[in-house]
């Protein structure tokens, strides 16, 4: 049987996952949640991609799926009362975590609606690895992000540095995870999800950085523990209508899709 998908948000993620999941086949995303004041200007979006899609308002109560890619107010908004009614949701913006007491109400509502919710690995590998590492012990986990300056704009680097002249990398951020996914809510959702699969958000290390050298945005991972080590390079292509987001997220939620269906997951 079909399963129908709900996505939160219609940004340069929602639009990318739409076009690339058409087709597909046990999965069909039948709406789109969108605030209200954006409902014509989706619309338009939603025909300009030749898209038989709703665009609503609220997650629909008959969604068998939901998938958020909007940003971190969606999970508060959708996602909890979407879990409540016991509709399965994975999730990108998971430095949302990061918000005290939002974990247990995320799990509470997941619990009490008899469902689970999934956080997808996003833009970064190696979250299986750690999160498996984690079972025997980790002593240390550290997080480099390195995005070109035009993945910092509309943030509080801008008030750090002078973007648009920068001539060498600049550290913008040296704290916690938990620190940088409040403070960089569209940049630092892999910072969270790093710290969420090991040593939690406050014991994970994070350097933001703002590199006029590079193109792409590069995330950079070491993990120590009784397993062994660690390290990880991603070196991400950025979405054409996002610098800030790397094409792989989309790619993350596509696996995910795609597993609901497969006979053989992996
Ligand atoms: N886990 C990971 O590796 C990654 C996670 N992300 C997460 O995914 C999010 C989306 O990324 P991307 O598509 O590139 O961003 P975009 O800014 O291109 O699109 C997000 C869209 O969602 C809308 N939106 C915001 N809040 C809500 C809401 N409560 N309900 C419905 N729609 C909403 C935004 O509207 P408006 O413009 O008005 O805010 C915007 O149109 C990021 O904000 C980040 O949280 C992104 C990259 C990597
Ligand atoms: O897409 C990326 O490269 C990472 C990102 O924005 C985030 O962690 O929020």
């Amino acid at each position: 049987m079909t399963q129908n998908v709900t996505l939160i948000g219609f940004g340069a993620i929602g639009r990318t996952l739409l076009q690339r999941s058409a087709g597909q086949p046990g999965l069909r995303i039948t709406h789109v949640v969108v605030p209200e004041a954006h409902a014509a200007a989706a619309q338009a979006n939603a025909a300009a991609l030749q898209a038989d899609i709703a665009i609503v308002s609220a997650v629909p109560h008959d969604t068998d799926l939901v998938v958020e890619c909007a940003g971190h107010e969606a999970l508060t908004e959708h996602v909890v009362p979407a879990l409540l009614r016991g509709t399965e949701c994975a999730v990108l913006s998971i430095g949302a975590l990061s918000e005290p007491g939002l974990p247990e109400q995320l799990a509470d509502a997941a619990a009490q609606g008899g469902t689970q919710v999934h956080l997808l690995s996003g833009a970064i590998g190696g979250v299986d690895a750690i999160a498996a590492a984690r079972i025997a012990g980790l002593d240390a986990v550290t997080y480099t992000g390195r995005k070109p300056p035009s993945g910092w704009r509309g943030t509080p680097a801008e008030a750090l540095a002078d973007l648009g002249s920068l001539t060498e990398p600049t550290v913008i951020l040296e704290d916690t995870a938990r620190e940088a996914a409040r403070l960089y809510p569209k940049n630092a959702n892999v910072a969270a999800t790093i710290s969420l699969a090991g040593l939690g958000l406050d014991a994970t290390r994070v350097r933001l950085i703002a590199d006029p050298t590079v193109t792409e945005n590069i995330h950079e991972i070491e993990v120590r523990g009784a397993f062994g080590e660690m390290r990880i390079t991603m070196r991400g292509k950025p979405l054409p209508d996002n610098p800030k987001t790397s094409a792989l997220t989309v790619l993350s939620a596509l696996r995910f899709l795609h597993n609901r269906t497969a006979t053989v997951t992996i």
